[in-house]
C-alpha cells in the first residue's frame, strides 16, 4: 500500500466484491499471507471494487484473476453489505454467492494454489459454518447469512384450527406431523394470548427438536418488554431451537421512529439472537438496514435477512397488491442482508427467487 494512502487509513473505506464460490456444500476459500491485512486467515475470494466499477463486475474480474474460473455466466445472488471498522482499515464488504456448475467445480477441485499463489481449500459447508477455518472478523456475518436454508416454514394461525374443541392442541398436532426434518420456521400464534402461545411453541419445539425456529419478540401489538415475562417465557427466549427472533415491519417502523431515539429502542431488541424482519418496501429495508449496520458495529448478532413481501397474491391477504417478481427483484437491490420471498410461493420457486436476487422462500400451505 502506498505512504500517501497509508495516512487516510482509518477513515478511508475501501469497497470489496466478494464471492461465496460453491458448489454443492463445498465452498471454495483462499488463504491471506502472513503480510497481507488480516494475514494467515482464511478468505472467500474478491478484492477491491476499482473506481467506475461495478461490484459484480469486479468479482468476475477478481475470481478469474485468483483463480482462473470464469463466473461470467454464472448466477450471482447478492447476500448483502458489511462496513467493518479493523481499527487500521475499514471496508465495505459487498458479498455474493456465486453457484458453479458441475463442469467448473470438476475443473478446479483439485487447484491447491490460486493464480497469485495463495493457497486454495474447498471446505465443506459444516465445518466452515462451524469456525473450523478461521476468517477475518467481518466475515462472521456472512458466516450466520449461510445459516439461512432455501425455503422457511410458516405455521397456520391459531384460526385455521378454529373447528376444533382445543385448537391450539389441534395447532400443535398438525405442526408436529407436518413439518419437515429440521426445518427452519417461523413461528406465528399471535392470536392466542402471549402466555398460551409460548406454552404451546415449548411443546412443539419439545416434540420436535431438530427444527429450527424463528421466534416473534412481540404478539405484533405490545412492545417486546411488555410481553414474555412469565418463566416460560423467559425460558423460550433462550431455548437453543431458537435460531432467530423475528421483528414485523410495523415493529422496525416503530424501532426507526422511537420517541426514545434509536439507542434506546434498540435496547429493546434482545441482543441474545439474530434478528429476521419484514419489510414491504424501500422505506422499510432502508430501517433494516440501519438495524443491522447497528447492530454489527455493536457486535451483536446480526440481521441474518429479511421477509420481502407480498411477491405473488395470496389466500391469506387477498386484499393486498402484490409486488410482482420485477418489483421485488428491484427491492432485492435495496438490502443489505439476505432477502426471503413470501407470498403466494412454494419450495420449488427457489430458483426463481435466486433469479431475482433472493436466497430462500417462504410461506404457509405449500411449505408444511
Ligand atoms: N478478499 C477478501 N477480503 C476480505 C474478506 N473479509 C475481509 O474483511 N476482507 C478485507 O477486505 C480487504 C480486501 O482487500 P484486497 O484483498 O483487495 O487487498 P489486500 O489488503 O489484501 O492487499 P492490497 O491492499 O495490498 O491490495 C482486506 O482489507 C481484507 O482484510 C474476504 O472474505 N475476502
Amino acid at each position: 500500500m502506498p505512504a500517501s494512502t497509508k495516512a487516510n487509513a482509518s477513515t478511508k473505506v475501501v469497497n470489496v466484491a466478494v464471492a461465496v464460490i460453491y458448489y454443492k456444500n463445498c465452498y471454495l476459500l483462499g488463504f491471506r499471507h502472513a503480510a497481507q491485512h488480516q494475514g494467515n486467515l482464511y478468505e472467500f475470494v474478491g478484492g477491491k471494487i476499482e473506481a467506475q466499477e461495478g461490484a459484480e463486475r469486479a468479482l468476475i474480474r477478481e475470481v478469474a484473476e485468483e483463480t482462473g474460473i470464469n463466473v461470467d455466466d454464472n448466477l450471482m445472488v447478492k447476500l448483502g453489505r458489511i462496513h467493518h471498522d479493523y481499527g487500521d482499515k475499514q471496508v465495505s464488504l459487498q458479498v455474493y454467492q456465486v453457484e458453479l456448475i458441475a463442469e467448473q467445480y470438476e475443473q478446479h477441485k483439485l487447484a491447491e494454489y490460486g493464480l497469485e499463489g495463495q493457497a486454495l481449500k474447498w471446505v465443506d459447508k459444516r465445518a466452515l459454518l462451524a469456525g473450523e477455518y478461521p476468517l477475518p472478523a467481518a466475515n462472521r456475518t456472512i458466516l450466520q447469512w449461510l445459516q439461512l436454508p432455501p425455503a422457511i416454514a410458516i405455521t397456520y394461525p391459531l384460526a385455521h384450527f378454529g373447528g376444533h374443541t382445543d385448537p391450539a392442541a389441534a395447532w400443535l398436532a398438525y405442526h408436529q406431523q407436518h413439518l419437515l426434518p429440521s426445518a427452519w420456521v417461523y413461528v406465528r400464534l399471535k392470536d392466542a394470548s402471549v402466555s398460551r402461545a409460548d406454552r404451546t411453541i415449548t411443546q412443539l419445539m419439545q416434540q420436535r427438536p431438530d427444527i429450527q425456529v424463528i421466534l416473534p419478540l412481540t404478539d405484533g401489538s405490545l412492545s417486546s418488554a411488555e410481553i414474555r415475562d412469565t418463566l416460560t417465557s423467559q425460558a423460550l427466549m433462550t431455548h437453543p431451537s431458537i435460531s432467530a427472533y423475528h421483528l414485523t415491519h410495523t415493529e422496525l417502523l416503530h424501532w426507526q421512529h422511537s420517541q426514545y431515539g434509536q439507542t434506546a429502542a434498540a435496547d429493546s431488541i434482545p441482543a441474545g439472537q439474530p434478528l429476521i424482519v419484514s419489510c414491504h418496501n424501500a422505506e422499510s429495508i432502508a430501517a433494516a438496514n440501519q438495524l443491522a449496520r447497528m447492530r454489527i458495529q455493536q457486535q451483536l448478532p446480526p440481521v441474518i435477512g429479511i421477509f420481502v413481501s407480498p411477491v405473488l397474491s395470496t389466500q391469506t391477504h387477498p386484499d393486498t397488491a402484490p409486488l410482482g417478481w420485477q418489483a421485488w427483484s428491484a427491492l432485492t437491490k435495496l438490502a443489505d442482508m439476505p432477502v426471503i420471498g413470501l407470498g403466494g410461493l412454494s419450495p420449488s420457486m427457489i430458483d426463481k427467487a435466486k433469479q431475482y436476487g433472493g436466497v430462500s422462500v417462504a410461506g404457509i400451505r405449500q411449505f408444511l
